[in-house]
């Protein structure tokens, strides 16, 4: 090998400053004549033990700045050739830094395939990488084998895709907003954190679970007694407040760790002067069903923001983050949960949150597609019958929950069928504390096989292997047709719904048909197409449509007759007094009134006496009694028009 050999080997890949070369184009390059003595090699020895003291990125700036300082002083001493200054030699630490960069860009790749693979979509900052198993917690996160093995033992072998992002966020004490489908395990994605943060028993309460119902408290409590298992943590859920049982539920709350409740029971303990209790030392707070307790009045502040309001308060939340330069306190850590996004939950806590996390499993506002969904025109009330019965004689597939839009509703549905030999029950906002409990307990252990239900049982109620969720109400909005199909297909196991819908229906027919295709359900074309009134569909939000009575029990045409006929002599005799006395409609109404029943009773012996004196009308002297007592209630209620009615109601009597 001569010198231009070695030349050429020691200056592969590098580039020359032709002046300095006294190179003038590619063409002369070759003909340069090198000497072998001219060649001066000069290396600079970088010690091995200066690599390994390098700083991380992580170092502050200063330090960083003196480093690259350093380097390029390490580069302008680095030279192959006399003369020859080498800038774009590239130093073991940046390559040390390329590959590292390298390696966390890989290694985000591989956490974004692994989320989508599993329908996860996250916004927010340093969010940690999903959980491949729960064993991870363990290794990850410091969480005890003991709650791991419990988890296992419930028949977890595998987190859900909520669990897999919700559990790290939360165990690196992030705050989250986590909207997955109906059924998907979000309560053990939230309970699960909440028991390895709060270690041991201290009372408190140190977390609270707000949820919209008390029959979901109750099933969050379930939950968390069976992952709390291992643990001595106390659990508990807010009962109603009566009287004497204030101090018992006053004890309860202290010595709990984690709290589950409606805030409505929340707030309303805490404004009973006789108790006293802290939120002081609540760490947590978590909120199930977040949409639907932020769901409420049109006014820019519902209830809920209120109340939630006062709890934060209460937390004393505002106080720590004052001190937190001080204290280091981090404050309350909110996370809220839904199967269901709305604009809402999204405005508040964009504001109120830091660091936050947004988690969304699947397609935001979709059905879980473990259930087959079913659209059945049936014309009117009586044929929405008719088809339930229908299903009946095919053979329906306990157990099965029927969603009607009111209590009433539910109440003549119930009477309807409890004589077909089904074995039915229902469960409403209008029975007992105790009858509800029950219900719910017969229907979870298979004694009943259908129950009609309203709203309340639409939200987070867990009712293992429901077959079949069947509209028999149209719903109001296709959040609300979302939460009641999830019922059915939870935790993997497959479902069915069927929703009835008559002419009356079609204002919301789009939408519930667009929910369904979104979840891979056929759906006519028409339907998509179908035009829509924004207006009418926000009626119908805050209230639920008029329907004729279920009843299947005929009134005889006669008495039909009979009462029409009857009802238009009224109408006439209504009317013709109201010209023959030419009165405003405020008069005719207490005219009428005075027409009733009671004026039928009226004849001017002693018994009418007593009623005359009692201001119903009477003549002469009587009159004026009536007039004098009425002109003081009149007085008082400062009605003027009621005393004019009163003077003539006596004119006429007399
Ligand atoms: N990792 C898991 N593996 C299997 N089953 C699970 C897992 N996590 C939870 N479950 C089960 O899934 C069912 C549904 O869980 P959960 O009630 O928490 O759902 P959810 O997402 O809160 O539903 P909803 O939105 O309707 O309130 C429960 O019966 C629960 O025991």
């Amino acid at each position: 090998m001569d010198a231009y050999d070695i030349f050429k080997k020691l200056t592969k890949g590098l580039t020359f400053k032709h002046k300095v070369l006294g190179v003038k184009n590619d063409a002369q390059k070759d003909k340069v004549p090198i000497k072998k003595e001219e060649i001066e090699i000069k290396k600079e020895e970088l010690s091995d033990n200066e690599e390994d003291d390098e700083p991380s990125h992580s170092e502050s700036e200063p330090e960083q700045a003196e480093l690259k300082q350093d380097e390029i002083e390490q580069d302008d001493d680095l030279q192959l050739l006399e003369g020859v200054k080498i800038g774009e030699k590239k130093s073991k630490r940046e390559k040390k830094e390329k590959t590292e960069d390298l390696k966390k860009k890989l290694e985000l790749e591989e956490q974004n395939r692994f989320r989508n693979e599993h329908g996860i979509k996250t916004v927010g900052r340093h969010i940690p990488p999903a959980l491949q198993n729960f064993s991870e917690l363990v290794t990850k996160y410091n969480v005890s084998q003991g709650l791991v093995d419990t988890i296992t033992q419930c028949g977890y072998t595998e987190p859900t895709p909520v669990q897999r992002q919700a559990l790290p966020c939360l165990l690196e004490g992030r705050q989250i907003v986590a909207c997955a489908p109906t059924g998907s395990g979000k309560t053990a994605a939230f309970l699960v954190p909440l028991l390895h943060s709060l270690g041991s028993t201290q009372g408190g309460p140190r977390a609270l679970v707000l949820c919209p119902t008390r029959e979901l408290a109750h099933q969050i409590y379930r939950e968390a007694l069976r992952l709390s298992a291992t643990t001595n943590l106390r659990c508990s859920v807010l009962k109603s407040i009566k009287g004497t049982r204030v101090k018992e539920r006053e004890a309860t709350f202290k010595k709990s760790d984690i709290v589950i409740t409606t805030p409505n029971r929340l707030c309303y303990l805490m404004d009973q002067e006789e108790v006293n209790i802290t939120l002081e030392k609540v760490e947590w707070l978590i909120i199930d069903e977040a949409d639907k307790l932020f769901e409420g009045s049109t006014e820019d502040r519902s209830d809920f923001r209120q109340q939630l309001e006062q709890i934060l308060i209460a937390t004393g939340q505002g106080q720590r983050q004052a001190k937190e330069g001080q204290e280091k306190s981090r404050g309350v850590r909110v996370a809220l949960f839904s199967a269901t996004h709305t604009p809402r939950v999204a405005k508040w806590s964009r504001h109120a949150l830091k660091g936050l996390i947004n988690i969304t499993v699947g397609q935001r506002n979709a059905t879980t597609d473990l259930v087959d969904q079913e659209l059945l025109y049936c014309g009117n009330e009586n044929g929405k019958l008719v088809a339930f019965r229908q299903l009946v004689q095919k053979g329906l597939k306990p157990p099965v929950l029927v969603f009607v839009q009111s209590k009433d509703r539910a109440k003549q549905l119930f009477k309807e069928l409890i004589y077909d030999g089904i074995n039915v029950d229902v469960i409403h906002a209008d029975r007992t504390q105790t009858q509800r409990d029950n219900v719910v307990r017969s229907f979870r252990v298979g004694r009943i096989w259908v129950l009609i239900c309203t709203e309340l049982m639409g939200r987070g109620i867990d009712f293992r292997g429901v077959n079949l969720v069947l509209n028999y109400d149209f719903p109001q909005s296709a959040i609300s047709y979302i939460h009641r199909v999830g019922r059915a297909g939870r935790a993997g196991q497959r479902g069915k719904a069927i929703t009835f819908f008559t002419q009356d229906d079609v204002v919301n027919l789009r939408s519930i048909a667009a929910v369904m295709k979104q979840s891979g359900c056929e759906v006519p074309d028409y339907m998509l197409k179908l035009k829509q009134n924004p207006n009418k569909r926000k009626q119908l939000m805050k209230k639920a449509p008029h329907r004729d009575k279920i009843s299947t029990i005929l009134t005889k045409p006669e008495k039909r007759k009979l009462e029409e006929s009857e009802t238009k002599e009224d109408d006439k005799s209504k009317s013709t007094e109201a010209i023959t006395n030419g009165k405003n409609k405020k008069y005719r109404k207490v005219e009428n009134k005075q027409n009733g029943p009671k004026k039928a009773k009226f004849n001017p012996n002693r018994d009418g006496k007593a009623k005359i004196q009692k201001g119903k009308g009477k003549p002469d002297q009587d009159r004026n009694t009536k007039v004098k007592k009425g002109k003081g209630k009149l007085k008082d209620l400062k009605k003027k028009n009621k005393k004019n009615v009163l003077h003539k109601k006596a004119k006429n009597v007399s």
